[in-house]
C-alpha cells in the first residue's frame, strides 16, 4: 500500500490494530466448501447468489448488533443466501474467530472469513471456506498471501476497488474477485464503482459486487452490469437493531450477544431482508 495516501481515520486505526494483532497458532488445513458451486446451486434455483454478512457493528453503523450470531446466520441461510460473510476483527467490527467458528458449524454454505489480514501468520487464526484479502492493503504482498491461503485449501476473495487493482489482483492470479463499491478512503459507497471496474475483468473470473446495495433494485442493477453474486451486510442487518454506542467504537465490555426470546423478531427480518434480497 502507498503508505501516503489518505485513508479514513476509522481505516487507518483498523490497520494499525491488523498490523499489531498476532496469527494463530497451529498451520491451519481446509477442506472448504466450494464458493463456485453455492453460488451456481443459487442460480440453478432461480435465486440471486448473494453473500450474507454477519456484521455486528462497523466504523459506518451506530451501535452494536447484540443478537445472536448463529440465529442470524441461520435466517441468513433460511432466507435463500448462497454463502455467508462472517466478521473476525474484533476492536471494530465487533466480531471474532469464535464467533466465525460457531456459525460454520451450524450452517452447511460455504463461509467467507471477513477480515484485514496482512501477514501469513493470521491465515491460521481459524479455519473458513473463504479468506479475503484486500488488493489495496497488501500491495505487494498480495500474490504471496494468494498462494499461502491456496496452500492452506481457502479458497481467496481478492477485493478491489479500481481498474489498477483489479489488473493487480489478476496479475497475482486471482479467479475470484469482489469490487467493493465502498471506498475505504473515504468511507463513501457509490455502486458505479462497480459499474466503472467490472467491464476490465474477464469472463472467467467470479465477480462481486460488494457493499452499498441497499435494496432490490440495487441487486438488479449490480446483476446487469455483470455481478454474479452479491455481497450484502447492512441491508440484511437491518432488522436486528444496534444498540446506541457513545464513542464510535465497538465496546470493548459489551456483553455476550443475546439469543433470547425477545430477538424473534429480528431473525425474522433478517430472513426476509435475504429473501427480498436474493429474489429481487
Ligand atoms: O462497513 C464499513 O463501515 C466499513 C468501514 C471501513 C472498512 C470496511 C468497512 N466494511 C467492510 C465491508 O466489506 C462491508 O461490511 C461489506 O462489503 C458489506 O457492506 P454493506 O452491505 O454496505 O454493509
Amino acid at each position: 500500500m502507498n503508505e501516503s495516501e489518505q485513508l479514513a481515520p476509522a481505516v487507518r486505526s483498523i490497520l494499525e490494530t491488523a498490523r499489531e494483532r498476532g496469527g494463530g497458532g497451529e498451520r491451519v488445513s481446509v477442506d472448504p466448501r466450494s464458493l463456485t458451486d453455492a453460488f451456481a446451486a443459487a442460480e440453478a434455483d432461480g435465486r440471486i447468489p448473494v453473500v450474507a454478512e454477519v456484521k455486528p457493528t462497523s466504523p459506518t453503523t451506530e451501535g452494536t448488533r447484540r443478537a445472536d450470531p448463529v440465529r442470524l446466520a441461520e435466517a441468513m441461510v433460511d432466507g435463500g443466501a448462497a454463502a455467508l460473510s462472517v466478521l473476525t476483527e474484533p476492536e471494530h467490527f465487533g466480531g471474532s474467530p469464535e464467533t466465525l467458528r460457531r456459525v460454520r458449524a451450524a450452517v452447511d454454505v460455504p463461509v467467507l472469513r471477513k477480515d484485514f489480514l496482512l501477514r501469513e501468520a493470521q491465515l491460521d487464526t481459524v479455519e473458513a471456506d473463504v479468506v479475503l484479502l484486500i488488493a489495496r492493503f497488501l500491495g505487494d504482498d498480495l500474490e504471496p498471501m494468494l498462494e499461502a491461503a491456496r496452500e492452506r485449501g481457502f479458497q481467496v476473495l481478492v477485493e478491489v476497488h479500481t481498474v489498477e487493482e483489479l489488473e493487480r489482483a489478476l496479475d497475482a492470479g486471482a479467479d475470484v474477485v469482489g469490487v467493493n463499491n465502498r471506498d475505504l478512503a473515504k468511507l463513501e459507497v457509490d455502486l458505479e464503482t462497480f459499474e466503472r471496474v467490472a467491464p476490465h475483468a474477464p469472463d472467467d473470473v467470479t465477480l462481486l459486487a460488494e457493499s452499498g446495495v441497499s435494496s432490490p433494485a440495487d441487486a438488479r442493477r449490480m446483476r446487469e452490469a455483470g455481478a454474479d453474486a452479491l455481497l450484502v451486510g447492512s441491508a440484511i442487518m437491518a432488522g436486528a437493531e444496534p444498540e446506541p454506542r457513545s464513542d464510535g467504537r465497538a465496546s470493548d465490555e459489551r456483553s455476550e450477544p443475546r439469543a433470547d426470546e425477545d430477538d424473534t423478531d429480528a431473525y425474522e427480518t433478517v430472513r426476509e431482508n435475504t429473501r427480498e434480497l436474493v429474489n429481487a
